[in-house]
C-alpha cells in the first residue's frame, strides 16, 4: 500500500555485516523463537511467572488467558509478558492534540522542614510564569540564562549545543549565574556575581562534580517573581549535558544502562557471561510500576548482571513487575544504552508545522535562556538562604509514599509524595505552601563515589540541558533545577495522571480513540523535538506522561540527545523492546527514525498493553527484532488506519519510515478530535443534557464542551 506521503514501504535490505557478529552470536546462543503472534483481539499474550529462568532467550510461554483481574492484583514483579490480562477499558474522554492548557492536578504535600540551604541553585522553577503566559513572548521572558561550563568531553557523547548565546535570553535581569565546574580543571567558572560553592573533596574528585557542581549567587535576594533571575550555563560540546557514551556509563537502575556499543562485548554478555571489560553497575533496584513507582527497572544500562543472571527483587514496594529488572521484560524503564551519536534520519530535520518555541543552538557558541522564576512570591528573602539552610538535605523518605524530610530550602518546594523511582533516583510531588503551586521533583544523589551515581548526575544533566530548552505542550515542562548538598533536584510540570505505562496496567489497553489522540500529541512532541535535530531514543509507554485532561507529555529525556552530524554511529542506547533494529545491529544510517520506529512499538502497546515481542525474553527479543525479519503482529482490533500507522512505522528500514511531521498528516491521527475542554464555568439549567423533555430536573451542572 502506497504510504499517504507517497513514499513506498520497501523491503529491507539486509546487510550482512560486522557489525551484526553480534547477532550472529545470538543466532548461535538463541534457538530462534517461534513468533508468538498477538492474539487477534486482545493482542496479549501471557505466560507464567517464571522465577528460575535458567537460559536467557527463552521463549515465553504461553499460557491461558484469564479473565482481566483487577490491577491492584498485577504483581508489582511481572513483566509484561506475564501479566495479566487487562481490563477493557471504558473509553477515555481523550481528545487529541491538546497543546493550550496546562492544568495539572494536585498531589500530596507534606510538611516542610527546611534544613540545609543549597549549595548552589540552578533557575528556580515557578510554574505560574509559563501557566499564566498567552504567547511566546511572554514565556521567554521568564527565562532565565544558563550556562554550565565543562572542560571533559571525553565520555559524554551529547554534545548539545547548549552555550551559544540565545537570541532571547539576556542577563541584564539577572543577580546571579550558577555556573558547573570542569571536572578537568576543577575551577568554578564565575560568571557575573557567582560565588564556588565547591566542596573541598568536590575539588578532588572532579570526575564526580564535573556533571554538577553549580555555584550560587552571592547574595541573589530574590525579588518577587520576575526580579530575581539566576543564570545557569551549560556546557558546550562535550559538557555533561550529553548523554554518556561510555559502555559503562549508565546508572544500573536501569540495569542495563551503559551497555556497551561494542557489540563484541554484547555478544559475550549475550552468551551468559560477563564480559571482563564491562564494569556490571547497579544494585538490582527496581520500581514499582504497578504501585506508581513505576520507573527504572528493566533498563539496559550499566548493569548487564541482572540481563545475565535474572536475579529478582520482587515482594519489595519498589520491585519492578518484572521477574527481573533486567532484560527479562519490557518494563516501564528498560533501556540500553551506550555510545555513541545517533545519526540524522535521511528525512528528517524539522517541521515546519510544528511548533517552534525554543532557538536551538546552530553556530556552537554558549547559548544562554531564560528559565522560568519559582513560584516564590516572597520578598526580602533570598531563595539561597532559607531561614533552615544549615540543615542537612532532604533525606530519602522512609516510606515509598511519603517523603520524610519534604522540602527543598531554596526554592520552598516541600517535597512531597514519592511519584515514582527511575534511573536517576526518586521523583516526587513538589509543593509551593507559598504559591499553592505543584511539580515534580526529580532527585539525585550526587557525590557518591560510585559510577552510577556520576552516570545519573551526568544523565540527569543532559536532560536539563535539553529541558530547559524545549518548550511544547507535549513537551514536560523543565521549571528549574537547584543542587541541595548531595541532592540534585530538577523540578518539572507535574503530570498527574502517571505514564501511559502505568495507565495499561491500571486501566488495561486503550481504545482506538485513545491511542489515536495519544499518538498524535505524541507525534507532535517528536515533531517538534526532532525540528530541534533531537532525537529522544527512549520512546515508550513509561515515558509518556498523561495529564487529567487526557493531555499527553513526553517525558525523561535522560537519553536524549542532539544530533549534530550525520556520520556519527548509532548509540545503542533505549529500552530493548522499542529498540529500532538498526540501533540493535548497529547499523548505520538513521537516528531520528529510531523514535518512529519506539512509537509504533508504543501504538503496539497501548492497543495490547505489551510493547512487541513482550512474549519474548529480552534478550530473545532482541534478537528477534535486531535479526529477524519479522514485524510484530498488528492486533485486530486496530482500525485499519491504525495497522497502517503501525506498519509505517516499524519498517526495519529506518530511511523507510515517515516523519514524525510526515505522520501528523497520517490519517490515523490527522483525524483524531483535539482535546480541549474548557475550564467549568458554573452554569444553571433546568434541561441537562441527555434528558428527555419528560425528564426534567433542576440541576448545576458545569459546562463541559468538547472543542
Ligand atoms: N513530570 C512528572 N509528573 C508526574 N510524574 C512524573 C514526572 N516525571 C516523572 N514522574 C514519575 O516518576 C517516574 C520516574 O520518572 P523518570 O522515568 O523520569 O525517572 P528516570 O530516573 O528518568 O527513570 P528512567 O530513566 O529509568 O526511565 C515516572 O515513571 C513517573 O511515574
Amino acid at each position: 500500500m502506497r504510504p499517504w506521503w507517497g513514499k513506498s514501504s520497501s523491503k529491507e535490505v539486509k546487510k550482512k555485516g560486522s557489525k551484526e557478529s553480534f547477532i550472529d552470536t545470538l543466532h548461535r546462543r538463541f534457538k530462534s523463537p517461534s513468533d508468538g503472534k498477538l492474539s487477534s483481539r486482545s493482542g496479549v499474550s501471557r505466560r507464567h511467572l517464571n522465577d528460575t529462568v535458567s537460559e536467557m532467550g527463552a521463549q515465553s510461554r504461553p499460557d491461558s488467558r484469564s479473565p482481566s483481574p483487577p490491577s491492584k492484583h498485577v504483581s508489582r514483579c511481572q513483566s509484561f509478558a506475564e501479566r495479566l490480562s487487562a481490563q477493557p477499558l471504558p473509553r477515555p474522554g481523550v481528545h487529541p492534540a491538546a497543546v493550550g492548557r496546562a492544568d495539572s492536578e494536585l498531589g500530596v504535600t507534606t510538611k516542610p522542614r527546611l534544613e540545609k540551604a543549597p549549595k548552589s541553585f540552578l533557575p528556580l522553577p515557578r510554574p505560574a510564569c509559563i501557566r499564566n503566559k498567552s504567547n511566546q513572548a511572554d514565556l521567554d521572558g521568564d527565562l532565565i540564562t544558563a550556562s554550565v561550563s565543562s572542560a571533559s568531553s571525553t565520555d559524554i557523547d551529547d554534545p548539545v549545543d547548549l552555550n551559544q548565546p540565545s537570541p532571547r535570553a539576556t542577563d541584564c535581569d539577572l543577580g546571579t549565574r550558577t555556573t558547573v565546574s570542569s571536572p578537568s580543571s576543577g575551577v568554578l567558572k564565575d560568571h557575573a556575581s557567582t560565588a564556588s560553592i565547591m566542596k573541598p573533596r568536590e575539588a578532588k574528585k572532579p570526575a564526580k562534580l564535573s556533571l554538577c557542581t553549580f555555584t550560587t549567587p552571592t547574595s541573589p535576594n530574590r525579588r518577587p517573581l520576575r526580579g530575581h533571575v539566576p543564570n545557569l550555563q551549560v556546557p558546550h560540546h562535550g559538557a555533561f549535558c550529553s548523554a554518556p557514551d561510555s559502555s559503562m556509563s549508565s546508572p544500573s537502575r536501569s540495569p542495563l544502562r551503559g551497555f556497551g556499543t561494542d557489540h563484541a562485548a554484547n555478544s559475550a554478555l549475550w552468551a551468559g557471561r560477563p564480559y571482563t571489560d564491562v564494569t556490571l553497575l547497579g544494585s538490582g533496584h527496581c520500581s514499582s510500576p504497578g504501585s506508581g513507582y513505576n520507573s527504572g527497572q528493566n533498563s539496559m544500562g550499566g548493569d548487564m548482571t541482572g540481563q545475565l543472571f535474572w536475579y529478582q527483587t520482587r515482594g519489595s514496594p519498589e520491585c519492578s513487575p518484572i521477574p527481573s529488572p533486567r532484560m527479562a521484560s519490557p518494563g516501564p524503564s528498560s533501556r540500553v544504552q551506550s555510545g555513541a551519536v545517533t545519526p540524522i534520519h535521511p528525512r528528517a530535520g524539522g517541521s515546519g508545522t510544528i511548533e517552534s518555541q525554543t532557538s536551538w543552538p546552530e553556530d556552537g557558541k554558549q547559548q544562554t535562556h531564560r528559565l522560568p522564576l519559582p513560584p516564590v512570591t516572597i520578598s526580602n528573602s533570598s531563595p539561597f538562604s532559607h531561614p533552615n539552610s544549615t540543615a542537612t538535605s532532604p533525606s530519602v523518605p522512609r516510606s515509598p509514599g511519603r517523603a520524610e524530610n519534604p522540602t527543598s530550602p531554596g526554592s520552598r518546594w516541600k517535597k512531597g509524595k514519592l511519584l515514582g523511582r527511575g534511573t536517576f533516583g526518586h521523583v516526587y510531588v513538589g509543593f509551593n505552601s507559598e504559591s499553592g503551586e505543584m511539580c515534580a521533583m526529580k532527585e539525585v544523589t550526587l557525590f557518591s563515589d560510585d559510577a552510577k551515581s556520576r552516570e545519573s548526575a551526568k544523565q540527569l544533566m543532559q536532560e536539563i540541558a535539553l529541558l530547559s530548552r524545549l518548550r511544547h505542550p507535549n513537551i514536560v515542562q523543565y521549571y528549574g533545577s537547584e543542587q541541595v548538598d548531595d541532592k540534585l533536584y530538577i523540578y518539572l510540570e507535574y503530570v498527574s495522571g502517571g505514564s501511559i505505562y502505568k495507565i495499561l496496567q491500571d486501566y488495561g489497553q486503550l481504545g482506538e480513540l485513545a491511542i489515536r489522540s495519544y499518538t498524535q500529541q505524541i507525534l507532535s512532541g517528536l515533531a517538534f523535538l526532532h525540528s530541534k535535530s533531537t532525537v529522544h531514543r527512549d520512546i515508550k509507554g513509561a515515558n509518556i506522561l498523561v495529564d487529567p485532561n487526557g493531555r499527553v507529555k513526553l517525558a525523561d529525556f535522560g537519553m536524549a540527545k542532539h544530533i549534530t552530524g550525520q556520520s556519527c554511529p548509532l548509540s545503542f542506547k533505549g529500552s530493548p523492546y522499542w529498540m529500532a533494529p538498526e540501533v540493535i545491529k548497529n547499523s548505520s544510517g538513521c537516528n531520528l527514525a529510531v523514535d518512529i520506529w519506539s512509537l509504533g512499538c508504543t501504538v503496539l502497546e497501548m492497543a495490547t498493553t505489551k510493547p512487541p515481542w513482550s512474549q519474548f525474553e529480552g534478550v530473545a527479543a532482541m534478537f528477534k527484532i535486531g535479526n529477524s525479519k519479522d514485524l510484530p503482529a498488528i492486533p485486530d482490533q486496530l482500525s485499519d488506519e491504525g495497522k497502517d500507522f503501525v506498519r509505517q512505522c516499524l519498517q526495519r528500514n529506518p530511511s523507510h519510515r515517515p516523519t514524525a511531521a510526515q505522520l501528523l498528516d497520517h490519517p490515523f491521527v490527522k483525524s483524531a478530535a483535539p482535546v480541549e475542554r474548557s475550564l467549568p464555568s458554573p452554569e444553571f439549567t433546568d434541561t441537562p443534557p441527555g434528558l428527555t423533555n419528560g425528564v426534567k430536573a433542576l440541576v448545576f451542572v458545569h459546562k463541559l464542551s468538547l472543542v
